[in-house]
């Protein structure tokens, strides 16, 4: 596929992870640099499609138009604003499955899943519009009849770069509070996953937003790099591994622009010999394998206090063995396809070198090849459950991001805290107990920016969402994240003569 206005520095292959293609070719309008074209998305084996990244003279492009967006979408009253988004909300309603149908074939999870994917992403857009024209200042009172106000103001021009783990999400989460705050955004998915952010902005534009007020660039490393060094760009919203936050910080650092950065966990989830099995046992799978088990936020390491670590470990394996692999687009589907082959590669290869440093595989952890003819060039596993773990393990240590879960016996609180507290990254942690006062002594003690009593893995847009440590800076959703996209300036005014010294 080509797009004659973009300068080629190479080209993005986006495979189908399922193996399967739902149409042959799939017609969809793109939207760039806030223009709509059409392209043709030619299916080639299991290749979806070729994409352009954009180059510097694209990026500067994009960035303009967002510029221009900006002035417009600024100086509307977040009212407004606001009435254009719920707009957007609609739409994306409307389309739930043409979206969520899309999502499965760019990522590979399940209908079911990118269903819900889809209703959050809605739900951040209905939220952050609601929140839109609340947005004001304070008034100071001052001596002698003089005061100070200050005005929230937007800060012009953002960046945010997208994982291809919650493509459609990701872009909702980021452009919502971004666009309510009266941004503009310029939006680049992950080379992986290119296509459903562009439904975004077709959705946007729909909506009425003003032209290029949202637009999607296409690229890789390159493209990003480009972006984070605009001189233009007042902001960088990021998602994805820990390494690439730590390059964007460093970009975005010489222009001292801000950053929101979502990274990567191994987050602890701690289950008392009190808790209610059965809710303990969902939420450590609910802690695992949503998604391929490809979540920053997912509670792969699971403390089970010895005394029912037998019971435990036989239900979770029984609970995920029994999960059904396969075609993500019918709906008794509960796991689909990891997003590509390396991907896929590199999680198998954490299973291996767990059996190599002595854990034991207690179910799952192989390639699969679903029955249906047309699924098998798909990079479908079975989902994994990991027990005779010990902390220095690789798999215990670092992030695998796919059905990984590591199952590790403890003893006392105290203990577990330590052990679940020895990481440099700290995204989310949960607690499983019956004992009201041990749930929030232990939350309290939990270094990780999202705690989870008694569930896991759930994400209201009103609350929000991001990690401490090396899991990242700022967060994402709920009313905080006003102060992310928005700045202060305060206004004094003097109602009487200048108190001059000299
Ligand atoms: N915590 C999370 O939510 C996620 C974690 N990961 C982890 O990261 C690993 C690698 O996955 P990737 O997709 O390669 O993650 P990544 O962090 O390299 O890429 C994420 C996004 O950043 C862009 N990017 C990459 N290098 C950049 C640069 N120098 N400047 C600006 N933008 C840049 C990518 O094109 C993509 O859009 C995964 O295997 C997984 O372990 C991946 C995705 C999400
Ligand atoms: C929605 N949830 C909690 C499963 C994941 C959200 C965070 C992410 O983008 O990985």
């Amino acid at each position: 596929m080509t797009f004659p206005a973009l300068k080629t520095t190479g080209i993005i292959e986006m495979t189908v992870p399922n193996g399967n293609c739902v149409q042959p070719v799939v017609f969809m309008k793109v939207c760039l640099l806030g223009r709509l074209s059409y392209l043709t998305f030619h299916v080639v084996g299991r290749v979806l499609c070729q994409l352009e990244p954009c180059g510097a003279v694209e990026v500067d492009q994009a960035v303009k138009a967002a510029k221009l967006a900006f002035g417009y979408w600024s100086k509307m009253s977040g009212m407004e604003r606001a009435r254009v988004m719920i707009e957007a909300a609609h739409i994306i309603e409307s389309k739930r499955e043409e979206i969520a149908e899309m999502e499965v074939v760019n990522n590979g999870k399940s209908i079911t899943e990118a269903r819900l994917d889809v209703d959050s992403a809605r739900l951040c857009i209905e939220y952050y519009a609601g929140l839109a024209s609340t947005l004001a200042g304070q008034h100071v009172q001052l001596p002698g009849g003089s005061f100070a106000y200050t005005r929230r103001e937007p800060l012009g021009v953002c960046v945010g770069i997208g994982a291809w783990n919650y493509p459609f999400q990701i872009a909702a989460w980021k452009s919502a509070p971004a666009l309510a705050c009266g941004n503009s955004m310029v939006f680049k998915p992950s080379p992986v996953t290119p296509v459903t952010a562009v439904m975004l902005a077709e959705i946007y534009a729909k909506a009425g937003v003003p032209e290029g007020l949202f637009n999607v660039v296409q690229g890789g490393q390159e493209t990003g790099s480009l972006l984070c060094q605009h001189p233009d760009v007042a902001k960088v919203s990021f998602t994805g591994s820990v390494p690439t936050g730590q390059k964007i910080m460093e970009m975005a650092s010489k222009g001292v622009k801000p950053v929101t950065l979502e990274l990567g966990g191994k987050s602890p989830l701690l289950i008392f010999k009190d808790s209610d099995l059965e809710n303990a046992v969902r939420g450590a799978l609910m802690a695992n394998f949503l998604s391929q088990g490809q979540v920053c936020s997912n509670g792969t390491r699971v403390f089970v206090q010895k005394d029912i670590l037998p019971e435990f470990v036989k239900e979770v394996v029984k609970r995920t063995q029994a999960i059904e692999i396969g075609d993500p687009l019918l709906e008794s589907t509960r796991m689909g396809a990891l997003v590509s082959q390396p991907h896929l590669d590199k999680v198998l290869s954490f299973v291996d070198r767990a059996k190599k440093e002595g854990a034991t595989v207690l179910c799952g952890g192989e390639s699969y090849v679903p029955s249906d003819p047309k699924l098998r060039g798909g990079y479908y596993m079975t989902p994994c459950v990991l027990g005779n773990c010990t902390d220095d393990m690789t798999c215990v240590k670092e992030e695998i991001f796919g059905p990984v879960m590591s199952v590790l016996p403890f003893e006392t609180e105290d203990e577990v805290l330590q052990r679940a507290n020895d990481t440099s990254l700290g995204l989310a942690a949960g607690v499983f107990t019956r004992d009201v006062r041990r749930a929030h002594r232990v939350v309290e003690h939990l270094k990780a920016g999202s705690c989870f009593i008694n569930n896991y893995n759930i994400t209201p847009v009103e609350v929000p969402f991001g990690g401490f440590k090396m899991s990242g800076i700022g967060r994402e959703n709920g009313q905080v994240t006003i102060e992310f996209y928005s700045q202060l300036k305060t206004v004094f005014v003097e109602m009487g003569d200048v108190d001059s010294l000299f």
